[in-house]
This record gives structure tokens, sequence and C-alpha cells, in this order.
């Protein structure tokens, strides 16, 4: 694998959209023969490919459900490609649903180490970097208080404090650096930047914000209904992306205009 820690490999995934089931007569006949295909199937991303070295930050871009957190899902092993491979290497710490890996009957302490102990780390281990979690997550004074009295912005800044301080040898985001207030965005930033330096750290990383990807990577792979549009540099793929986005938002602009000119105010 040499220096590669990711290879997406012509991954592609599929979804059965369970429709509600009216007992129409076609329905039940359906429902009796051997050939009851009732549900959609609906490909979420298809043939996908893509390499991730060591060091790398990669940002991954497109519009809602160009597919990008089902494919950072795969990386992570939480969901499996219906087709292709994913391959990786080293420690994984994925940050993608708020609250994933938590138990909210256990307080902020025991789902540190819970968290910990899931995502394979050592209890030795896990002692050393507590405090620092804590610190970091500005949750000392409720740190023994079970996780369902916590706000959703409390639960995403113990989730952030782990992911970063045990430095994983890949960690996955997904929009986590909007969470929180402004005084917390900007130190999770300051994080990233750390882990980022060290190069230690392979970071895959799903924004909206097109300025966190052009300073949090040096790669990018831009995702267009389930597919890759485009991969490369970070500098290149952010520039089309920008470029595409601001056209479509013209085109729906004239489209308005013109829709609205024919109406009668
Ligand atoms: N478990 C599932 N079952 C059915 N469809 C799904 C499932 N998970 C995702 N999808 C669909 O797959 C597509 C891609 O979803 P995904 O969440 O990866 O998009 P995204 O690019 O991350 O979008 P957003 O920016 O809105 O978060 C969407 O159409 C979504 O509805």
């Amino acid at each position: 694998m040499s220096r590669k820690v990711v290879i997406v490999d012509d991954v592609s995934i599929k979804f059965l959209l369970k429709k509600e089931r009216q007992f129409s007569k076609k329905k039940i006949t359906n429902l009796f023969s051997r050939n009851n295909k009732s549900d959609d199937e609906f490909w979420a991303v298809r043939n996908v490919s893509f390499d991730v070295e060591k060091g790398d930050r990669l940002g991954i871009l497109g519009l809602n459900g160009a597919g990008k957190s089902t494919i950072l899902k795969m990386i992570a092993g939480v969901m499996k490609p219906t087709l292709g491979s994913v391959k990786t290497k080293g420690r994984i710490v994925p940050l993608i649903e708020l609250g994933a890996g938590f138990n909210s009957r256990y307080t902020g302490r025991e789902n540190i180490y819970l968290r910990g102990a899931v995502l394979g780390y050592p209890k030795e281990f896990i002692e050393k970097k507590f405090d620092k979690i804590v610190e970091f997550s500005e949750l000392k004074k409720f740190i023994d208080v079970p996780l369902e009295k916590y706000s959703s912005g409390m639960k995403s800044k113990l989730g952030f404090a782990i992911s970063t301080m045990v430095e994983p040898d890949i960690l996955i985001l997904d929009e986590v650096l909007s969470v929180g207030d402004a005084k917390f965005k900007k130190k999770s930033f300051a994080r990233m930047m750390e882990l980022i330096e060290n190069e230690r750290t392979t970071v895959l990383f799903v924004s909206h914000s097109l300025g966190q990807v052009r300073k949090l990577c040096n790669k990018a792979v831009w995702m267009e209904k389930g597919k890759v549009k485009m991969v490369g540099e970070s500098k290149e793929v952010c520039d089309a992306y920008a470029n595409y986005t601001a056209s479509s938002g013209k085109r729906k602009e004239r489209r308005a205009k013109v829709q609205n000119s024919g109406k009668i105010s």
C-alpha cells in the first residue's frame, strides 16, 4: 500500500427505498408474486475511486445528497459497499454522526472510556488523555452527569475532544467544524491545524464550507449525484466547485426572474 492509507476502489452502494405499502389489488398480487420489487433500488454512490496518502487532508465537496457522508461511512467501516472495495491502514477515528458511539445513560466520564474502548484504545491510554479531553471539551462541571442531560452542542464538544485528542492515524470528520459556539469553532479549527501540522494524522473531511476546505485540505474530491466529478489538488477542485455553484446560482436567479416577470404583482 506504500504511503497510501486509504484506497477507495470502484465503490458503489445501493439502498432500498422502502415505500409505504398500500394494499391495492396490484400490490397484493405483487406480494404473492416471486418477483416482488415494490421497493425502489437507489444507487447513492457509483463507481467511486480515489486514494489518500499518509498525512493528506482530503476535503469532500458536493451539494446535498451527493453521497459525501455515505463515502465517509464506507471508509469508516460503518457501511459496506455493495460493489468495489475500501482498504485502510491504521487506526480510524470517525466523527460522523452526533452522539454516535455514546451511551446516553452513561456520564461524560464513562462515555470517554466507552468511546476509547470502542475505538480500540487501551484503558491506560485513555487515562493519560482524560484530563486533556475534559479540558478541551469545556465540560468539567458536567463530566459526571449522564449524557441524556447534555445539549447537542455539549455532545458534539465531547465527541470532537475525544476524537482529536487520541491522535488517530486517520480522522474522519463530517461537518463537525460547524458545531458549538464561535469560540469552540475557533478552538476546533486550531486543533485541526495542530493535527495537520504534525502530519501523523490523515484527515478526511466533509464540509459545505469552501473556506475550511481551502485552508485545511491539500486534496479534494467533488461529488455529484453519487459520482466523482473531480479529484485533485484542493485549490483546483475548490476553484472549479466555486465556479460551478456560482454559475448554477446565477442560472437559478435568471430562471426565477423569467418566471416572476410573467406574474401579476
Ligand atoms: N440508509 C439509507 N437508505 C436510503 N437512502 C440513503 C441512506 N443513506 C443515505 N441515503 C441517500 O443517499 C444519498 C446520499 O446521501 P449522503 O448523506 O451521503 O449525502 P451527502 O452528500 O452527505 O448530503 P448532505 O450534504 O445533505 O449531508 C441521499 O439521496 C440520501 O437520501
